[in-house]
């Protein structure tokens, strides 16, 4: 159970404990871009944003609301979250022989930043994390223009801007709301984490990706997530 404050007296679960019904699960996928900057600074809850374009065309039908599922993260090897992140070397004074010290720096210095991030993309490996997002115009700032903006339920070390992200969405939370002030805002969003969390725990709506229902019936098909 969860110990946030829940005025409306919101369920925590959605859905069936056997898994997401139909017409779920979506799938949306695209490189994370810019939004207006609010989801960080005013709120303290970041979203990532992926393009609203015609070549996702569910979304133009879909209702606009506060959805839950899975999100995958192609991380560069760079990023301090990748499984592949190895810490640079610290910058305390090593002893070395002067002969050998020098070839390695220039070694380092020859790669151009282009070439690092292309290095980067092509070791990127797919990371599953359970997720929350909005689909609308969110009413509370009268946006004009319709947005997909997910929250990641993971504390990221760095930004992940231009990464490519793919979503399952398994189910339907709410529908987006106005507000009085930032704080009923911030407060609903928190349930919808919490709502997220408990409902992708069920072992209908695991990801058997992510190894916890090996050897167990049942559980979602992430394939797409990582391929
Ligand atoms: C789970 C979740 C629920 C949200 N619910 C609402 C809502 O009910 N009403 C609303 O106006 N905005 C809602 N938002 C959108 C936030 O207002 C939005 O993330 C914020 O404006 C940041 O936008 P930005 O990333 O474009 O700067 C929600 C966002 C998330 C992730
Ligand atoms: N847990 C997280 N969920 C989503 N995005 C995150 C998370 N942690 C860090 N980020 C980063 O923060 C960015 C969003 O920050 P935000 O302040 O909402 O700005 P923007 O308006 O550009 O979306 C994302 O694009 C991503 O790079």
């Amino acid at each position: 159970m969860t110990s946030l404050p829940n005025p409306d007296n919101r369920p925590l679960l959605i859905g069936p404990p056997t898994g997401p019904e139909t017409p779920f699960p979506f799938r949306m996928e695209g490189k994370v871009i810019s939004g207006f900057g609010r989801g960080s600074k005013e709120l303290g809850i970041p979203t990532a944003n992926l393009p609203v374009d015609d070549e996702t065309t569910w979304i133009k039908n879909i209702d606009s609301g506060i959805y839950f599922g899975w999100a995958s993260l192609k991380l560069p090897a760079s990023h301090p979250n990748s499984v592949l992140y190895q810490k640079p070397p610290t910058s305390e004074p090593v002893m070395e022989p002067v002969s050998a010290a020098v070839p390695q720096q220039r070694q380092q210095s020859e790669l151009s930043a282009k070439e690092e991030k292309e290095r980067d993309q092509q070791t990127g490996q797919w990371q599953i994390y359970p997720m929350v997002m909005s689909i609308g115009y969110n009413p509370f700032y009268k946006n004009t223009v319709r947005s997909a903006e997910v929250h990641v339920l993971e504390k990221f070390g760095a930004d992940f801007y231009g990464v490519e992200m793919r979503l399952l969405i398994t189910g339907f939370i709410r529908n987006e709301k106005d507000y009085s002030g930032l704080e009923a805002l911030i407060a609903d969003i928190e349930f919808d984490c919490e709502v997220a969390r408990h409902s992708l725990a069920r072992k209908g709506w695991r990801v058997r990706e992510l190894g916890v229902v090996q050897g167990e019936e049942g559980g979602l098909d992430g394939g797409w997530l990582v391929r």
